[in-house]
Parts: structure tokens; sequence; C-alpha cells
């Protein structure tokens, strides 16, 4: 497990654009160094205003867009073009507006797409598509993600793995469909635990008041079945993007010494 580092911005605006700033640069490294990189998004607030800055930054350009591949950590099951879609949002945020290979654009399956309403067979669908983008030096069924962002909910929840729910005690399968997820639709796919550990970066980005409780609890010891966001880390980095109003109930041992 590599320990979190914890980075704390003014406030959320400012949060998503450095945000945005530091993933450009991630993904413009990784086309350096290996042609080309693999991005996991994240749905909600947080994500969706970061894909926002990325959208607004002049330096968007120094990305290829061409040789990226994108993911999702989780999806709402709905059907296609729904506008509560991890997916819809997304391209309005910013994917409408670049230009990216749609054979690298993996969303998940809506529910009125091939597999129909079963939610169990989207999310092998899913694992079948990871594990078939992954390669031999992968170790695994899942491609060794540059980053992987996860909102945080604020009840710590992370994709759309929540508190006490089955897919959070998940061990085998990378993907997974959730029924009865207490944040509406209640129907859902999902990477597990497993699956997000793959990544050689996982951020988690946790902006507001309404964050500031999970935050403290997710950072402070829980585990991670009660605190599913305690379970997320990198291969290689964990780091938690947040801003002021959502790390002000860290223990300021926590507290990064430049922000205290
Ligand atoms: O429903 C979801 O919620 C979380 C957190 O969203 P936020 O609006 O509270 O930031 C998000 O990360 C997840 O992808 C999404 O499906």
């Amino acid at each position: 497990m590599t320990p979190p580092q914890l980075v704390v911005h003014r406030d959320k605006e400012l949060m998503a654009q450095a945000a945005a700033a530091r993933l450009i640069t991630k993904i413009v490294d990784a086309q350096a160094s290996r042609g080309h990189a693999s991005v996991v998004l994240t749905g909600g607030r947080n994500g969706n205003g970061l894909l926002a800055a990325l959208a607004a930054a002049p330096a968007r350009d120094a990305v290829d867009w061409s040789r990226l591949d994108l993911w999702w950590g989780d999806e709402r099951f709905l059907p296609e073009g729904d506008p509560e879609r991890n997916v819809t949002q997304a391209r309005e945020a910013l994917l409408d507006a670049v230009p990216l290979d749609p054979a690298r654009v993996h969303a998940m399956p809506a529910s009125d797409g091939p597999y129909g309403d079963d939610v169990d067979a989207a999310a092998a669908a899913y694992a079948d598509e990871l594990a078939a983008a992954a390669e031999p030096e992968d170790h695994g069924p899942v491609p060794t993600f540059d980053v992987l962002m996860l909102g945080v909910g604020p009840d710590t929840h992370v994709a759309s793995l929540f508190p006490e729910l089955p897919a959070v005690r998940e061990t085998e399968r990378t993907v997974v469909g959730v029924r009865g997820a207490p944040k509406p639709p209640p129907v859902r796919v999902s990477l597990t635990l497993p699956a997000i550990r793959a990544a050689r970066e996982v951020w988690l980005l946790a902006a507001g008041e309404d964050k500031a409780e999970a935050a403290a609890i997710a950072l402070s010891g829980a585990g991670e079945i009660q605190a599913p966001a305690a379970g997320a880390y990198g291969r290689g980095r964990t780091l938690w993007l947040l801003d002021a109003a959502a790390a002000s109930q860290l223990p300021r041992a926590l507290y990064p010494p430049a922000s205290a």
C-alpha cells in the first residue's frame, strides 16, 4: 500500500485547475515515454470540475488526444445519453471538445445497450474489455492505468463502492454490478478495489465542506469496508487533492506542512 500524500488548495476552483494542470503533465509525460497514456475518469462534481478546468486550459493542446485511452471507475446504469450518466457529463465537460480516438474511449455499458438491463452481464463485459487491453507486463487482468481518479462521496464512497455493500468486499472480479446504492441511481457498474489498485497513481478528489468528515475518516485509519476511500491506493502513488473546506476536519498531524 502506498501511503497517501495530501495537497490542499485554497478552494475548489483552484483545486480543479491545479489538478487539471497536473493531469496534463502526467499524460504528456506518459505519451513521451511510452507513446500512449491511460486515464480512468470519475463522475461526480469534483471529477467534472476537473474536466471542465482541463477544457479551459490552453495547455490541453500539449496532449495528443488520439493516443489517450479513457476508462471509467464507475457508471450509473442508465440509458445511453441519460444526463445522469457519468460519460454523458464527461462528454459535456470535455470529451466532445477534444480529438479523441473513439476506439480508445471505453465507456461502461448503458442499460439499453447490448446487455439490456442485466447489470452483471454489463460488468462482466467491461471486465473482459479491460482484460483484453492488459499487456503481459501488467501482470493481471487490468491495464496499469497511468492515473485513476476517484471522487470521494460524503459517505466515503469511491467509484460505486459504498460502505458495507458487497461490491467493496470483492477481491476477485475487477468490475461488478452494484444494486441498492444509497445514492441514486441504485443500479451501477463499478471497478472494484483490486482493479483500482492496479493503477500507477490513484488520485482522490475531495472539495467542499460536505467532504470534510469523509476525508478525515478515510485518512485516519478507517477500514475499507466501512470507508471505501481508505482502500483506494495506487501501485506507485496515492494522492489526495483537497480544498481547504474538505481538509478542515483532518487531524493536524495529517495536514501537509505547506498548507498548515
Ligand atoms: O455518484 C457518484 O458519486 C461520486 C462522488 O460524487 P460527488 O458529486 O459527491 O463528488 C463519484 O465519484 C462517482 O463517480 C459517481 O458515480
